[in-house]
């Protein structure tokens, strides 16, 4: 079967940024650093920044063809906010990702207000995970409350003017009650999370709800690595939280605070081998081909290859 994508190495990606009219100041830059002290500048000029200029251009080709049909149809209703999943393993970089984007895509003047919502905030809380012995699937498909995604989604892409997301906290590691993330009228609203391209079905193996989270993207991107890879960024991950998030009297994880390196090291391996790398091989990988773009990053999160989906 011939490859619905067009694949660029870095070098051809890179390329392309001569088409982006964008250039990034010095204070950007260190604002973007403030996201992430790892990340490359040089990844942001050559990965990021082009595609911050595809994305730009398929913004306004919507904005036109929203224009178009309310011309034609002689009202004039409000725009709705162009909505981009973002997609991947745990550990891969999603949410780095989607911030970069969300710093990088406001920049531009038709689409200045951009929004990010994670997920996450449609877990069931621990209360109902715990009753259904759940605890240990925080992230599969049936540990989120995925008609409850639907329905916001369906609220941001019918233009209601405030719609209420729920939060998580990672710190409390449970639904935080009463706390939600008001999204209003974004000219783009970015939803990360590992779940976003998934079809889930029903106990009957009927699908859960009608219409799926993907159907409202306008675009999607899956951010892909080599599972050793990725294994690796969860284990640091978990090790570099020891000295922040855990050593918190507030976390969920502050027993985890004084572990050594090689017990770290074998804690969250054994959370890798349980219940990460399950899911990305069994609810995960399987989704990558319905992205619309594909990053794939090798060592260090330096992208290697980008794959576009022809139209
Ligand atoms: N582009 C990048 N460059 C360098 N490090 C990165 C990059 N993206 C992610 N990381 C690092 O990889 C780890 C996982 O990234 P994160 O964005 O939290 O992943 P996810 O949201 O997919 O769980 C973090 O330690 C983060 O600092
Ligand atoms: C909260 C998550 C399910 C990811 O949520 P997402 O925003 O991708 O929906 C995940 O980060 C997580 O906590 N997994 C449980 C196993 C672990 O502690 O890694």
């Amino acid at each position: 079967m011939a490859s619905p994508y067009v694949t660029f190495s870095r070098e051809q990606w890179r390329g392309l940024r001569a088409s982006t009219p964008l250039t990034i100041s010095d204070e950007e830059l260190a604002c973007l650093q403030g996201l992430n002290e790892k990340l490359s500048l040089t990844e942001v000029a050559d990965i990021y920044l082009p595609l911050s200029r595809l994305l730009n251009l398929h913004v306004g080709a919507t904005q036109e063809l929203y224009q178009a049909t309310h011309t034609f149809l002689g009202n004039l209703e409000k725009k709705v906010p162009f909505i981009i999943g973002i997609a991947g393993s745990v550990a891969v970089g999603k949410s780095t990702t989607a911030r970069i984007l969300q710093t990088l895509l406001s920049r531009w003047p038709n689409h200045p207000k951009v929004d990010l919502v994670t997920t996450d905030g449609f877990l069931y809380p621990n209360r109902i995970l715990e009753e259904r012995g759940l605890m240990k699937r925080k992230g599969f498909p049936e540990s989120y409350n995925t008609r409850r995604l639907v329905s916001f989604l369906s609220d941001v892409k019918s233009g209601v003017s405030e719609v209420a997301a729920p939060v998580y906290s990672h710190l409390v590691y449970d639904i935080v009650p009463d706390e939600w993330q008001i999204v209003r009228e974004p000219d783009i609203l970015i939803v990360e999370g590992l779940n976003v391209l998934q079809t889930p079905l029903d106990e009957n193996q009927r699908r859960l709800t009608e219409v799926f989270v993907s159907d409202f993207f306008d675009f999607s991107i899956y951010v892909d690595a080599q599972e050793d890879l990725i294994k690796k960024w969860y284990i640091d991950r978990f090790k570099l939280l020891r000295q922040t998030a855990f050593s918190d009297p507030a976390s969920y994880f502050k027993r985890y605070a004084s572990l050594s390196d090689t017990e770290a090291t074998q804690v969250a391996t054994s959370i890798w081998n349980e219940i990460n790398g399950i899911n990305l091989r069994k609810n995960i990988l399987p989704t990558r081909g319905r992205a619309r773009l594909i990053l794939e990053k090798g060592e260090d999160h330096m992208i290697q290859k980008v794959k576009l989906r022809r139209l």
